[in-house]
């Protein structure tokens, strides 16, 4: 199996999508799929799509596409899919409430099991079924839970303080929405969402439509990757 540090960060944000339809293919009963198909389906170039699963190794074969059976195991067990990983969510304000509604429903593999916030009226009640608790159970949850990634919705001021807390307890993941800079041990890995670079990209590639697509790629590889603290 190909390593996956060798995989593209383009490509690996791709794979989950992947992984969705042809989970769908297989409860209709479809037996194989064409990179032309998946590329209709999941409007992605077909040679994009070829590119990315090269990086997986032999998977499909001239004019026959790939065999469906045999790509959604091999993608659950390279996405490790069968593992769920407990998720953990600070700051129960507008952005954590809509997260929490959400509970990232298209995912089998991860499950937000509690919030936390400092102020005791957001706390010692469920959201969606989530317990919301104050922040000194912090430890006691991720423990219990075996927490291993943290989605961090505090507001810009405390958030490093807030890393500095779950890192302590043990994560090894932050999903940040702060527009903070966080500092972290070299093995804990931070993803950074900034929405607006992700807008401000958008209006680049509108107003560059002459840039090729793999020219794209690669910047939109670098302007991701340079959001990542890791
Ligand atoms: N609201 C959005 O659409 C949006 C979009 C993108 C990014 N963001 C970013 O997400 C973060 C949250 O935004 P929001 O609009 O939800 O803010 P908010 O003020 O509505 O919510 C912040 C929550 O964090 C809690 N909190 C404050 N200090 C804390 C601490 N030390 N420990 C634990 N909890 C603490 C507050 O009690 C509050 O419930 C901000 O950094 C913001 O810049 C928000």
């Amino acid at each position: 199996m190909a390593q996956e540090n060798k995989i593209p960060h383009v490509t690996a944000k791709r794979l989950p999508l992947y992984y969705r339809y042809l989970e769908k293919l297989h409860l209709m009963g479809k037996q194989r799929v064409s990179s032309a198909q998946l590329s209709k389906e999941l409007l992605i170039d077909p040679a994009t799509i070829r590119r990315d699963f090269s990086y997986l190794g032999e998977l499909g074969k001239k004019g026959y596409g790939y065999n469906v059976s045999y790509l959604l195991q091999f993608l659950r067990d390279f996405l490790k899919q069968d593992e769920v990983t407990n998720v953990i969510l600070i700051g129960v304000g507008n952005l954590g409430k809509a997260l929490l509604h959400y509970n990232f429903y298209k995912s089998r593999n991860t499950k937000i099991v509690a919030a936390f916030d400092s102020d005791p009226n957001k706390f010692n009640r469920e959201i969606d079924g989530i317990p919301v608790y104050g922040m000194e159970s912090l430890k006691e949850v991720v423990d219990l839970f075996r927490v291993e990634v943290a989605i961090l919705t505090v507001p810009v001021y405390v958030a490093q303080q807030v890393t500095d807390q779950v890192v302590e307890a043990g994560v090894k993941g932050i999903l940040n929405f702060t527009p903070s800079r966080l500092t972290v041990p070299p093995n804990v890995r931070v993803h950074h969402i900034d929405l607006t670079t992700e807008l401000q990209t958008l209006v680049y590639f509108l107003k560059n439509p002459n840039v090729l697509e793999e020219e794209k790629e690669t910047e939109a590889e670098t302007a991701t990757e340079s959001q990542f603290d890791s």
